[in-house]
């Protein structure tokens, strides 16, 4: 049962109770936009294996390793083919918590596909925005246990993902982590912005999303935008470790205790799923955004220097 059902349980006798179902069936109705697609990438992607998922039911955990190369970026299939697997995780009895990592070496995500919003066409980008919404919902409402091992690079949408998770262990290296949005020439969503202050608090926050900050590894532990550190070799280990911890703490106490420190940012979005996806559709559409992100797709189009 995700945060938003146990919230609606906690207040079910509350004043809060009518405004909270108002909430919950303008999610459902969000969700059930969703259905069709859910069965369409299943379909269409029967083959394709975007990512692995190991489940250790005797230890209470599973491994979700995202899988779709070059770079993990995430379009609307993916997140509609991820929403269903975040799904079953909330639903299974035997798992209590899911280590979030990546096949692909030094990359954790890219981020959004930026794809999803260059010269797309308004249907599009609205399925687009609302998936992205729900894996959001899904990720950060969770009652489950999220460890993030972030084995790469993990810019703007991909340090979404991260900060989502309860704890977030990364490798050492030459990554970088960040809301990096304001370099595409777009103002990170409110709702980016609210998870972010939530992790590294509002100063922090202010200074990063201004300048687009990407922090290295060793920046992102100094501000507790990750937890730990790790090499490489031994970061699904200590991710394990960290997991078995967590898995120790009763589970109501636990469950309870991060529904009551999220439900207010989880609200926030999904009182105002439908303007924040009208949002979205106005401000991609505009002229000025269309040439930032056309600019910004050649810069990653060029040919990379060697390092030779
Ligand atoms: C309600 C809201 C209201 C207002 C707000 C409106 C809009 C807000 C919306 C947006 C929020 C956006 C959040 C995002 O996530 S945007 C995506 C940001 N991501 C990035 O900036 C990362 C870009 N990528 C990189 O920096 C690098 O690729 C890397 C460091 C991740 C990996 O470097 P590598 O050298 O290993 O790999 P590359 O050669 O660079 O890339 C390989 C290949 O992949 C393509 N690619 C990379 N990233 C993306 C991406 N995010 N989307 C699509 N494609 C990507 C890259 O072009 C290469 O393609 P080719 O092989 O050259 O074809």
């Amino acid at each position: 049962m995700s945060i938003i059902k146990s919230a609606f349980r906690v207040l079910r006798f509350g004043s809060a109770k009518n405004q909270l179902f108002s909430l919950e069936s303008k999610t459902c109705r969000a969700f059930s936009v969703c259905n069709k697609l859910r069965q369409d990438a299943s379909d269409a992607n029967a083959s394709k294996i975007n990512f692995y998922v190991d489940e250790n039911k005797e230890k209470g955990y599973a491994i979700l390793k995202l899988n779709k190369g070059p770079v993990n970026s995430l379009n609307l299939e993916f997140l509609t083919e991820l929403n269903i697997q975040l799904e079953k995780f909330e639903e299974s009895k035997e798992i209590k918590g899911v280590i979030l990592t990546s096949s692909i070496p030094n990359i954790f995500s890219a981020g959004l596909d930026i794809m999803e919003m260059y010269q797309i066409k308004q249907d599009r980008g609205s399925q687009f925005w609302t998936a992205l919404q729900e894996t959001w919902i899904k990720l950060y409402g969770s009652n489950k246990i999220y460890i993030a091992a972030i084995n790469g690079h993990s810019p703007a949408g991909g340090c979404l993902l991260s900060i989502s998770c309860d704890y977030r262990i990364m490798s050492k290296g030459p990554y970088k982590i960040g809301l990096n949005e304001t370099l595409l020439g777009i103002k990170a969503p409110f709702w980016f912005r609210d998870t972010m202050i939530n992790t590294i608090g509002y100063r922090e926050t202010e200074k990063a999303l201004q300048l687009g900050k990407l922090y290295s590894s060793e920046e992102a532990l100094a501000v507790n935008l990750v937890d730990e550190l790790a090499d490489s070799k031994d970061l699904i280990t200590k991710a394990e470790e960290q997991m078995s911890k967590w898995c120790a703490i009763p589970t109501v106490a636990r469950e309870l205790t991060k529904s009551s420190m999220r439900r207010d940012t989880l609200s926030k979005l999904i009182a105002q799923r439908e303007a924040d996806t009208q949002s979205f559709i106005e401000f991609t559409q505009r002229d000025s955004i269309q040439k930032s992100l056309r600019m910004y797709l050649e810069s990653l189009k060029k040919p990379k220097k060697s390092s030779a």
